[in-house]
């Protein structure tokens, strides 16, 4: 069975969920961010900034930021939207037979009132994170509660512990075409991207990629999401982040599933996408 525990992380109050077989996750209703992910081994896979504020003052620098109803600056409203610096609900728990689930809700009158003002619409969020062996679900759903239709934007922004930057490569990219920070397009030649510089792509989504790392290899899946954002941000902008340390920036890659344009959802209506981390 698995065992759920109520915790704190930093100064916020989080949840823990630890399978039969030792992999532990751990969420803060913070933003329904998950700050840590350990498979069967004990191994952390996510990596979360030492300098990041852990007490719902801002964003967290690490782990997986929940990013809706706009990504990045690809909208009206605040940078990476609301979802992050929220309060979300605990929904769900529990598990049996190798699959152990933490669910996590968050709607209209959930929000501080800024967001609801510059958010006027009626949505409930589904987020839920399944243990399951050495892999790790997300499925994200967006459901349109309300009477008209609204756009949106989102992405799991998942910062990957890779250890060594240098040693870090993603497979799976190869003859993608992609949009760089400079906001040139480029496909990409090369079997494997490697990261020697500041990269901020976003590719066409293909339902598989694998991150390979010194230590290990992940096999990232999804369906339902559109883009691949990959970032690193180098030396220079990682001095910028006062939420980062100057050199941390060697140990992480996000690697985010995301629908980086506005789309539309019409009333009524539900959208369903699916991540799937899996350890070698
Ligand atoms: O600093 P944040 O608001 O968390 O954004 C961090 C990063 O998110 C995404 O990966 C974007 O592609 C980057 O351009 C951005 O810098």
């Amino acid at each position: 069975m698995a065992v759920v525990t109520n915790t704190e992380y930093g100064a916020l109050p989080a949840v823990q969920i630890t399978a039969a077989d030792g992999s532990q996750a751990t969420v803060s209703l913070f933003g329904a961010h998950l700050l840590s992910w350990k498979t069967g081994d004990g191994k952390e896979r996510l990596f979360v900034s030492a300098q990041t504020p852990l007490d719902g003052s801002k964003a967290i620098r690490g782990g997986v930021p929940v990013i809706f109803p706009q990504f990045n600056v690809r909208g009206p409203g605040l940078r990476h939207g609301f979802a992050r610096v929220s309060t979300w609900r605990l929904t769900g728990s529990g598990g049996d037979g190798g699959q152990s689930f933490l669910e996590f809700g968050l709607n209209q009158n959930d929000l501080a009132p800024e967001h609801a003002q510059a958010w006027p619409h009626a949505f409930e969020l589904t987020l839920r994170f399944t243990l399951h062996g050495d892999a790790l679900d997300a499925q994200f759903t967006v459901h349109n509660s309300g009477a008209q239709a609204f756009p949106f934007g989102l992405a799991l922004h998942t910062y990957y512990d890779v250890g060594q930057l240098a040693a870090t490569s993603i497979s799976g990219l190869q003859h993608m075409r992609c949009t760089d920070h400079h906001n040139e397009t480029l496909t990409q030649e090369h079997p494997a991207l490697h990261f020697t510089e500041k990269l901020d792509r976003l590719y066409q989504s293909t339902p598989t990629l694998t991150l390979n790392t010194a230590n290990a290899t992940l096999r990232l899946e999804q369906q339902g999401f559109d883009n691949w954002v990959v970032w690193n941000p180098g030396q220079d902008d990682a001095r910028a982040l006062v939420d980062l340390a100057d050199d941390e920036y060697l140990r992480f890659v996000c690697i985010e599933p995301a629908c980086a344009d506005q789309r539309p959802l019409a009333a009524g209506a539900k959208w369903t996408g699916k991540h799937r981390i899996a350890a070698d």
